[in-house]
């Protein structure tokens, strides 16, 4: 064999059938995107990413991959040529050729160990840009006008958002490139193996009839039959690994659930409960892992029998072509590695059914979150006209989502410094009408116009963010503090170098939990401190950069204070407080409304509660029913 030739053939091999490849990959990518339903579906989800309107980037890398794909075929052609001249050098006992032998591998392993850790970085790196695009895309769609609220209004909401946008999006993309390079790299080392095999293989008698290069027919007609079997075996697992997700997502969820409202279940000593829940879920998880295993078992049963049964099959067939010197040693194990490799390749399909099988199930998912934002974006809202800087309501009208009526008609117009007490019975509707008002209810119709960017709702539970005590007194304002989490991740690659000489051990100490990370340099900063004090949480000022999970520190009345707070921060043009004063005694509840009304006159307040002692603080008065009904009331003692 001419390995000086053998380099040009092989330059000339790689730039034809990658211009080929090219073509064809484009074609096949343009018809699945057409014709088939995941090819529509991975379409929707990414044909944004290879817009070369938006940047040519991703297409020219994935153009690069695909050479180097190719590349890493024709390196093995030139190893399946390695392995005829170094056995043949052996049958021959040519010393020299042998070393010739040697020193050609060392070249061959170095271009091959290059190619494959260039392949590896190139992957990486566009699997990671088209991740974070992919991740921005589905988050802010997800975030875009409340659809993360919206969507369980709909009649089918969408089950562990948290796993479609954080696993699911990893899983597609990773899961996409090694499928569509797997498949390439299959079809042309097919091709090219196939002509090796070609070359190599003689005629056999089968049934009294001759048939020429009968490995090469052998081979594809084996495997083709194996692959329609084994597809036959495998179409359960697409479903199967469906559900393990689900089932998977739903028992992290419930365990979420326990962890957040751990203190309540324990007052109410819930745990029986707890657990018949959580031993259900995991039954669920369980009972689907183990008909993923007994289908497997047939499926990798049949995978694994198939595979052996190819090991000896070239020898046999061979064995009388080289005992009568027809084909020399080199050619023999050419052979049996040419039709192992024809065989791998022709078998990728049966073997990667697995992970198509969840791929596709990854697409459904993600396709399916898509869907469900859409739909949550076209549910009805009320006119909302949020350019106006008082609030007015007409002919607004509120029904629950099984169309009870709650609110009738409802006028309202109330100007700066105005205060109003909504009233009425356990689920009359009061909180739904502050819903409302926000935009976030589907089910109500009427004119409603409200300042767009100076509201504040409180609730009766504030929602308290993950971080420090200052992010939490100025939500939903981004503070410009140095993130425990920040500080985490640098935590986290110093543990990860430092266990990089050894063993990983105790990893959970190594990496600090956010609550026991490094106080931060506390600011200076004065407005925080005295609001603090003016909400009479005093003895906080000086954990204001303490990052911790402060809805559990702290008590539900400190929280409903720290919410008056941010009312004092944000300076709303109108705030509605939804019985945001319950876990106060009413001295407290006093001075906070007082204190609200000493800094902003001209907030309009809107609230919602059931103490009489409210009334002193709101001149006007909503009175709901329940059944459509209500009625205003104004100039109550002030
Ligand atoms: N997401 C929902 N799906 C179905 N029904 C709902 C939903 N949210 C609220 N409702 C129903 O709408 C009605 C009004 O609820 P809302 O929370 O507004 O009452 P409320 O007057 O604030 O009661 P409370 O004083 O007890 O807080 C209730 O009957 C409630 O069950």
């Amino acid at each position: 064999m001419n390995w000086t030739q053998e380099l040009i053939d092989s330059a000339i091999w790689l730039s034809q059938v990658y211009v080929v490849t090219l073509i064809c990959f484009g074609l096949t990518v343009w018809f699945l995107a057409r014709r088939t339903v995941w090819g529509r579906q991975f379409w929707q989800l990414s044909g944004g990413y290879f817009s070369p309107r938006r940047s040519w980037k991703p297409i020219l890398t994935i153009a690069f991959i695909l050479f180097l794909t190719l590349a890493g075929v024709r390196l093995q052609v030139l190893f399946s040529n390695w392995y005829n001249t170094m056995y043949s050098a052996l049958q021959d006992l040519n010393e020299a050729a042998f070393w010739l032998a040697m020193w050609l591998f060392a070249a061959l392993a170095t271009v091959h160990v290059l190619r494959s850790l260039l392949d590896y970085y190139v992957q990486q790196a566009f699997s990671i840009h088209w991740r974070t695009w992919l991740n921005n895309q589905l988050l802010g769609r997800w975030l875009d006008r409340q659809s993360y609220y919206r969507t369980q209004h709909l009649e089918k909401g969408v089950d562990n958002p948290d796993q479609r946008i954080q696993y699911d999006v990893t899983v597609f993309v990773q899961s996409s490139l090694t499928l569509s390079m797997g498949v390439v790299d299959a079809l042309v080392s097919t091709v090219a193996f196939t002509l090796i095999l070609w070359g190599l293989s003689g005629p056999l008698g089968l049934f009294g009839v001759e048939i020429p290069r009968a490995m090469v027919f052998l081979v594809f007609v084996y495997v083709l039959v194996a692959t329609l079997l084994a597809i036959r075996i495998g179409r359960p697992l697409i479903m199967l690994n469906f559900l393990n997700e689900r089932f998977n997502a739903d028992y992290r969820y419930a365990l979420v659930r326990l962890r957040e409202y751990s203190e309540s279940i324990a007052f109410y000593a819930g745990e029986k409960v707890e657990s018949t829940l959580l031993r259900g879920r995991f039954a669920q998880v369980i009972s689907n892992a183990w008909a993923i295993v007994y289908r497997s078992l047939k499926f990798l049963g049949f995978n694994f029998s198939v595979t052996q049964a190819a090991v000896v099959f070239p020898f046999i067939i061979q064995a009388k072509r080289f005992f009568s010197e027809q084909i020399t040693l080199g050619d023999l194990m050419q052979t049996a590695q040419a039709f192992g490799r024809l065989q791998d390749n022709l078998s990728f399909f049966r073997n990667a059914y697995d992970e198509f099988a969840s791929y596709r199930a990854t697409l459904d998912r993600l396709t399916g979150f898509n869907r469900a934002i859409d739909e949550a974006q076209q549910l009805p809202r009320p006119n909302l006209n949020d350019h106006a800087d008082h609030l007015s309501i007409r002919n607004l009208t509120v029904h629950t989502p099984n169309n009870r009526l709650l609110i009738d008609k409802l006028d309202l117009s109330l100007t700066p410094g105005d205060a109003l007490l909504i009233r009425g019975p356990s689920g009359a509707g009061k909180t739904t009408l502050l819903r409302a008002i926000a935009g976030l209810w589907p089910f109500c119709e009427g004119d409603i116009e409200r300042p767009q960017d100076h509201l504040l709702f409180l609730a009766q539970k504030p929602y308290l963010p993950l971080g420090s005590l200052r992010q939490a007194l100025y939500y939903p304002q981004i503070v410009s503090t140095r993130e425990g989490l920040l500080i985490d991740r640098e935590e986290q690659k110093e543990a990860a170098v430092a266990s990089s000489g050894s063993a990983p051990q105790n990893l959970d100490e190594q990496v600090e939990t956010p609550s026991t990370v490094t106080p931060l340099a506390t600011h200076q900063d004065p407005q925080a401190r005295e609001i603090l004090e003016q909400i009479q949480l005093g003895h906080l000022t000086d954990r204001l950069d303490e990052v911790n999970d402060w809805s559990r520190i702290l008590s539900l009345g400190e929280q409903q204070r720290l919410a008056f707070g941010r009312l004092m921060v944000a300076h709303p043009k109108v705030a509605f407080l939804d019985e945001a004063t319950s876990a106060m005694d009413e001295g407290l509840e006093d001075a906070m409304y007082r204190l609200i009304r000493r800094h902003l006159p001209d907030t309009v307040l809107i609230s919602v509660g059931h103490r009489s002692t409210l009334v002193r603080h709101h001149a006007k008065q909503l009175n709901l029913k329940g059944n459509g009904q209500w009625s205003m009331s104004n100039d109550l003692p002030a």
